[in-house]
């Protein structure tokens, strides 16, 4: 449809974990130029070596509250994701992960890491910062355009508002989203 990156959960607790063998089998599905994002949440350092030595992964996202040392010691492009705590210093975490390739920015949840189909308020985006923004946090067909609008991110990430229950997507909803935000590109 059109979308330029694809994520591959890799964090057990997830409805949308998938394992090494379903993410070869995912990513050679793929056709070319398709960005493969592998995702994890504070994980074992092994445990990334090793889909990063079975899984032809292009960025790794850390959803979690790993450190920037952490983040940069596997020597592969990876992007940092923020729950938009109350509070949280958006200049100072870009600063700290100044070699990200983005900065993700999700909904705050209580008792989850990020898939809560939860959005915060986009006017807390930055008009400007220093590393492009990747807006996430209940993203749906319906609201997209208000979200583009608002909060004029790099890049959306979208996943439960694509779905028809956790952890299936919807067509559908997949075609509408796509579709929400082509017309925004094409009327601003
Ligand atoms: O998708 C998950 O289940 C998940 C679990 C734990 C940490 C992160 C997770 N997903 C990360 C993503 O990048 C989601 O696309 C992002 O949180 C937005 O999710 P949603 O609000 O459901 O659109």
């Amino acid at each position: 449809m059109g979308a330029d990156a694809l994520g591959l959960v890799f964090y057990p607790p997830s409805p949308r974990a998938v394992t090494v063998a379903q993410a070869q089998a995912v990513v050679a599905a793929l056709p070319p130029f398709v960005t493969v994002v592998a995702l994890f949440v504070d994980e074992q350092e092994e445990a990334v070596r090793d889909v990063l030595a079975n899984v032809r992964v292009d960025l790794l996202q850390f959803h979690g509250d790993e450190s920037p040392e952490y983040c940069r010691g596997f020597g592969r492009p990876y992007m940092k994701a923020i729950r938009m705590a109350e509070g949280v210093d958006l200049a100072q975490v870009a600063w700290r992960y100044h070699d990200s390739a983005g900065l993700l920015l999700d909904a705050w949840h209580p008792d989850a890491k990020g898939g809560t189909g939860a959005a915060f308020d986009w006017e807390r985006v930055p008009a400007q910062c220093s590393l492009p923004i990747v807006l996430a946090g209940g993203l749906t067909p319906d609201n997209v355009r208000q979200a583009l609008a608002v909060a004029r991110p790099y890049a959306l990430d979208v996943s439960s508002g694509v779905e028809s229950a956790k952890g299936i997507k919807d067509f559908d909803k997949m075609a509408a989203f796509l579709n929400e935000v082509y017309e925004f590109e094409r009327t601003g």
